[in-house]
């Protein structure tokens, strides 16, 4: 890629190009205003779960993270005003990486998703703020990149094929940025990277593909502060067909009530790995098991790299935590050097690739086009 300047400017010349960013993630809602390659507004906040415990479905919070951004657009001065509005993107279909046009077939395919996950809102949001200024809106690198490699498809029931559904802008962000803080390339290595944030999701990245990953929303690989991770099939068949739950409740155990939230009452980190550094149970067993169940996820992407693996990176909000970092090092260091790169590189990048759209560096993908001829 090549390096942004700081001779951007629009088309005329006068002023630097103005991307607003929206990341919606299942505990926080992160915005920026950049002027070209400049962060010169950022905001946010971590969403508790008592506040999204109404909700059911992530589009219904549609007006609540709305009101949220303006809210914060308007008690810093932040007028609509811009050249591109860029958003995480969701759960469409299974998609080669790279940025797309927020259109309707999108906004209509979001809102119809399978699977749920606020980051179906990021077109939707950006789209509205879009329209309101007459700019275009993206999307980058979506949730749904799928790059893994045949065998890892495979779960031993014919026509159950496993998905990839991960942390996909943020891991492809932090394996280049340190690929290339290493000299090297990204397409030219083999790194993991443990993204770990509202969902868990442990990648294997070998030169520049995605081959194997956890689907981090629907009850595979760790668990984590919301979300349960691979569950017993058999006690999990059971458990549906109990009569004691409706298809919604067991969903929710899944994803979204499951997890620390569900054994300590809360998906705040910080407060769950203050109780546990105190010794406070069930919150210091309970996170103990969480970060094992990562620590074995990386020993299995190890295996599907062969150990060719530079580098274990550990990135997201729960990379801050020194105490998880130093239980979560502890059992996997044997492997490959452990890079800690805490939070996420979203919002950045996100910026980054609006940037390339508005400069001609890259042309952006049409979904409707993509779903049509596949291509
Ligand atoms: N300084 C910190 N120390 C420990 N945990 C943190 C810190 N900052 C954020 N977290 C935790 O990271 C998690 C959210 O990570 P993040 O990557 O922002 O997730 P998401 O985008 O899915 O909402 C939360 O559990 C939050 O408490
Ligand atoms: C939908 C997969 C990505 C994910 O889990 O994101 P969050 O950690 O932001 O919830």
């Amino acid at each position: 890629m090549k390096p942004i300047t700081d001779n951007n400017t629009c088309r005329d010349g006068s002023r630097p190009y103005r991307i607003f960013v929206i990341n919606p993630g299942a505990t926080s809602t992160k915005l920026a205003l950049y002027e070209n390659d400049r962060a010169v507004w950022m905001s946010g906040a971590h969403h508790s779960a008592a506040d999204l415990v109404r909700f059911h479905r992530s589009t219904e919070q549609y007006e609540y993270r709305m009101d949220f951004i303006r809210r914060r657009m308007q008690a810093d001065g932040i007028a609509v005003g811009f050249d591109a509005v860029i958003g995480r993107g969701g759960l469409l279909s299974p998609l080669p990486g790279g940025v797309y046009r927020v259109d309707e077939k999108m906004k209509r395919d979001l809102l119809t998703a399978e699977m749920d996950h606020v980051c179906n809102l990021g077109a939707l949001l950006a789209d509205e703020l879009a329209q309101e200024c007459g700019c275009p809106a993206f999307i980058a690198d979506p949730v749904v990149v799928d790059e893994m490699q045949t065998v890892a498809r495979y779960t031993g029931i014919p026509g159950m094929m496993r998905k990839s559904v991960f942390h996909a802008l943020n891991s492809k962000a932090m394996a280049r940025q340190y690929a290339s803080k290493a000299g090297q390339r990204y397409e030219d290595i083999s790194v993991i990277v443990a993204h770990m944030g509202g969902g868990i999701s442990v990648s294997a990245h070998r030169r520049g593909m995605v081959i194997d990953v956890n689907n981090a929303l629907d009850g595979e690989g760790p668990f984590s502060t919301e979300r349960a991770g691979t569950l017993p099939a058999g006690q999990l068949v059971d458990l549906c067909f109990s009569g004691k739950y409706t298809m919604k409740q067991i969903k929710k155990m899944i994803h979204g009530h499951g997890g620390l939230m569900a054994y300590t009452g809360t998906n705040d980190m910080i407060t769950i790995a203050r109780r546990a550094e105190d010794g406070d149970e069930p919150c210091r067993t309970v996170l103990d098991a969480m970060l094992y169940t990562v620590a074995k996820q990386i020993g299995a992407m190890h295996v599907a790299l062969h150990g060719e693996e530079k580098a274990v990176i550990v990135t997201g909000g729960i990379a801050y935590s020194d105490y998880c970092m130093k239980r979560l090092k502890a059992q996997i260091d044997f492997l490959a050097p452990v890079v800690v790169m805490p939070g996420e590189n979203e919002i950045n990048s996100l910026a980054y690739n609006a940037l390339c759209v508005l400069t001609g560096r890259i042309e952006p993908k049409d979904y409707s086009e993509m779903c049509r001829t596949g291509r």
